[in-house]
């Protein structure tokens, strides 16, 4: 962070201290502070996913090109893929519907990437008119949305990715087997204690996030991202209880076999 930037990060301290009841998390000004620390500190994997969305636009992403990052947050997915493109005929275009996300990502956007065509849009990503892309990226967003409306969006962004564009689906995971879901979960909760969350903080973040991030199996998303037509469909990473996939629009010339640049 620069000295003369007006956006200031700092640690999650934001279920150190007994609540009477932890109201349900949202994305306010008080997570927005925290953001980088606490998703770092809480989704195993997260620098390793981010670092490699940006080596996968490379593949996907055409000159010209366009790419969404939806629930983008502070934009960590945007700037992967700007610093790996090194393109400015491409346009990046990050959404979110959080306005203490919006304000701080346009910030660290603009600043970051000041030769990148980039729109920094305040909107629900299920009410957007999306426009020709190469590229989707869900990165731990498909979660927060009421089951129900996650097959109607995803049908959209096929709808508007070009033949051998690509989404990535980046989301935490449950697992049908009992034995396997209850070791997961607990080591995750291990993952959050190693890097220092106490559990009570533990406990009341669990109790703050269930009704709003209801999570699927890894099955769910590949027969759902298959059944609306992406072929290929691949799990690229997982780490404990969080996972990655990539899917790709087939296009006409390749037998829907596969597509890239
Ligand atoms: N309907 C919606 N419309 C728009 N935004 C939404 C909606 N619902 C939730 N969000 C936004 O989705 C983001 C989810 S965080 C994504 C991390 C980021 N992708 C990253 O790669 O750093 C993941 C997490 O906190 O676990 C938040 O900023 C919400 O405001
Ligand atoms: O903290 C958790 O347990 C999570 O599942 C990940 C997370 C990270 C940031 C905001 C909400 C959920």
């Amino acid at each position: 962070m620069t000295q003369d930037s007006t956006v200031s990060f700092g640690r999650d301290a934001l279920y150190v201290n007994p609540l009477d009841q932890a109201a349900s998390f949202s994305f306010d000004e008080q997570v927005a502070r925290v953001f980088p620390d606490m998703i770092k500190r809480s989704v195993p994997g997260y620098s390793q996913i981010i670092g490699m969305l940006g080596v996968i636009a490379r593949q996907h992403v055409k000159t010209g090109g366009r790419v969404y990052d939806l629930g983008a947050s502070l934009g960590a997915a945007t700037l992967s893929v700007g610093h790996q493109l090194q393109d400015s005929s491409v346009e990046l275009v990050a959404v979110d519907n959080a306005p203490a996300m919006v304000t701080r990502c346009r910030e660290v956007l603009q600043r970051e990437l000041p030769a990148q065509p980039l729109s920094v849009i305040e909107s629900d990503i299920r009410a957007l008119d999306y426009k020709p892309c190469d590229l989707v990226i869900l990165n731990f967003t498909l979660q927060f949305l009421p089951p129900e409306d996650r097959t109607p969006l995803l049908q959209k962004l096929y709808a508007a990715l070009k033949p051998g564009g690509a989404l990535i689906v980046g989301e935490k995971i449950h697992f049908a087997d009992e034995v396997q879901q209850q070791w997961l979960y607990e080591l995750h909760h291990d993952f959050k204690r190693a890097n220092g969350y106490s559990d009570m903080e533990i406990s009341q973040k669990r109790s703050a996030i269930e009704d709003v991030l209801r999570t699927d199996t890894a099955d769910d998303h590949l027969k759902r991202l298959t059944d609306i037509g992406f072929i290929p469909v691949t799990q690229w990473f997982q780490y404990l209880n969080f996972a990655a996939f990539l899917a790709i629009k087939p296009s006409q010339n390749d037998g829907g076999v596969y597509a890239a640049t």
